[in-house]
């Protein structure tokens, strides 16, 4: 069986911790992480606050991100090998039964539909404006936040995407991001077990 889960939502959500104890903790688990489809920083639009829109869909090579899940779901044995994923079992020829797991993590994973429909499982991380803030602001990306870009673009991006996936319908587990690493944790790995691998 193969099976998709998503763990999308806010910027500094918690997003990346957890998806990366899930992905040890995972049988044969694999995982794709949106930040790594960013579009260079050349070709990020500046918009008309003067900000370059990083928290757009445009900012993201989205067509790529979907070609490299697609090549996940052809072949999740090749996609682990050349991903240097360990793959179970390794005495024995793989079975129609053996389990596949993909991860994809990132920001805006709701929102661009061929993407939607391919999670077998959606979990969204939620943080209070006031704790994403903090977080934001320890944070250092490639490209460091210029001043007032959380407040002027950030966040109201975030809004605004959260409630596009909203309105659409978008069948989502919601996941309280104040809690701690380790309740997130237990809470998820105990939840994709009851839901998709049928124990607990
Ligand atoms: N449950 C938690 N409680 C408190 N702090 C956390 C928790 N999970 C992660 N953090 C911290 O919050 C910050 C953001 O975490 P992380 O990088 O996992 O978030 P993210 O959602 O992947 O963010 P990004 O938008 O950069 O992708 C980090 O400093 C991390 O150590
Ligand atoms: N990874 C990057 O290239 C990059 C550059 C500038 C900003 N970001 C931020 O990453 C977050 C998603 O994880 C978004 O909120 C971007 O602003 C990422
Ligand atoms: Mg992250």
């Amino acid at each position: 069986m193969k099976y998709i889960i998503g763990i999308g939502g806010v910027t500094n959500g918690g997003k990346t911790t957890l998806t990366n104890r899930l992905v040890k903790a995972l049988p044969n688990c694999c995982v794709v992480h949106q930040d790594d489809f960013f579009k260079p920083q050349d070709q990020i639009e500046v918009g008309e606050d003067g900000f370059k829109q990083w928290d757009v869909l445009d900012s993201l090579d989205m067509e790529a991100m979907v070609s490299t899940v697609r090549a996940w779901i052809e072949n999740p044995v090749k996609f682990a090998r050349s991903h240097g994923v360990n793959v179970t079992p390794g005495s024995r020829e793989p079975t129609s039964q053996d389990i596949h797991i993909l991860v994809i993590e990132g920001f805006l994973l709701y929102n661009y539909k061929p993407l939607i429909e391919l999670f077998d499982l959606r979990y969204y991380l939620a943080v209070p404006y006031d704790e994403c803030k903090r977080r934001r602001s320890t944070r250092n990306y490639t490209v460091p936040d210029p001043p007032g870009l959380f407040d002027g673009h950030v966040w109201p991006m975030y809004l605004k995407h959260r409630k596009e996936m909203e309105d659409a319908g978008v069948d989502v587990v919601y996941l309280d991001g104040l809690k701690s690493r380790d309740d997130l944790y237990n809470q998820v790995f105990e939840d994709i077990h009851n839901k998709l691998l049928n124990c607990s």
